[in-house]
């Protein structure tokens, strides 16, 4: 288990990490999330030794550091030789020799899905397969915890799938990863666990599963042509989601019962109505009252 006590980082004037605490379990997958600025890459780059300076602890309990491997977002190749020449170089580094050295290379040729391309130059590569190598690299010494930061930012689909294809590799391995994004989706697919981060702060963090739970049952959505006209008859408070409303409830079953009976009293018929199933990306708005995606396209 890897354990992050209060964690705090200023460049400057500019407070970057608040106070941060985590603990991230041996052989899970733990998603950070985040706006840019946020403070992800501050922390991931404390966590793997790179930011020295910083107040409060990382603790290794229980063997997870054993090795790590650390993909940053920028791509670190030797771009004038080919993919091989690259793996090969990163395991010499980690002490891999001969035909130990050979058998990981074409390993991990395989699984970033490159085999065909091991001799060819990294400069002829597109951005995606760029970055499927990078990955590659720091898998080489067979870390046991790795970090990814912001992994899939402008890949193909092609490259996006094989980087997901290697992380459930890793999963069924049992290695402990880190893995940053601001894509919802990608941590609600991958991960076990989750931290939502905002200006420095962790604003909540757990199990996704449980996370999901619990700010499940908290509403009901309702979605008609003109909401307001039967909504303004009863006593609810709503607020505008996509193409609907999501009504607020300590009670969900009940507002569900009463919505049916208010639409049948004034012969309405809801084109939906259900019980609110929230994603990520809806806690994250319940959390900050703003939308990560609005906010990282702003950022972009
Ligand atoms: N080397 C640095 N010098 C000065 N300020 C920095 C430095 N690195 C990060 N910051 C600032 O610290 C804050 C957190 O940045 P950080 O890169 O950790 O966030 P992030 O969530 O990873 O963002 P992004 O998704 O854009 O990478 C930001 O305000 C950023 O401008």
């Amino acid at each position: 288990m890897l354990q992050v006590e209060k964690v705090s980082k200023s460049y400057g004037t500019n407070r970057a990490l608040n106070n941060v605490s985590l603990t991230i379990p041996k052989g899970t997958c733990y998603g950070l999330i985040g706006p840019n600025g946020s403070g992800k890459s501050t922390l991931i780059k404390i966590i793997s030794g790179i930011i020295r300076s910083y107040e409060g602890g990382i603790k290794y309990v229980g063997g997870v550091k054993g090795t790590l491997g650390y993909v940053p977002q920028d791509i670190s190749l030797e771009e004038k030789l080919t993919a091989r020449t690259n793996l090969e170089f990163f395991g010499q580094i980690h002490g891999l020799r001969g035909s130990t050295l050979k058998k990981k290379a074409e390993q991990i040729l395989k699984d970033i899905g490159l085999l065909d391309r091991a001799g060819g130059i990294v400069e002829s590569f597109s951005g995606g397969m760029k970055r499927r190598l990078n990955i590659g690299c720091a898998l080489m010494h067979n870390p046991e915890l790795i970090i990814l930061d912001e992994p899939t930012v402008g890949v193909d689909p092609q490259s996006r799938h094989y980087i997901f294809n290697i992380v459930n590799k890793l999963k069924k391995q049992g290695k402990t990863i880190i893995y940053v994004s601001h894509y919802m989706e990608e941590i609600e697919n991958l991960c076990d666990y989750v931290a939502f981060m905002d200006k420095g702060n962790i604003v909540e963090e757990g199990e996704i599963k449980e996370l999901l739970n619990r700010y499940a049952n908290t509403a009901v959505y309702f979605e008609a042509e003109n909401p307001t006209k039967l909504l303004s008859k009863g006593n609810f408070t709503f607020t505008p989601y996509k193409t609907g409303v999501i009504i607020q409830t300590n009670d969900p079953l009940k507002t569900f019962t009463e919505l049916v009976q208010l639409s049948r009293d004034h012969q309405f018929i809801p084109e939906q109505l259900s019980l609110f199933k929230p994603r990520l990306e809806d806690v994250f708005f319940q959390l900050t009252g703003t939308d990560l995606r609005d906010q990282s396209e702003k950022g972009e």
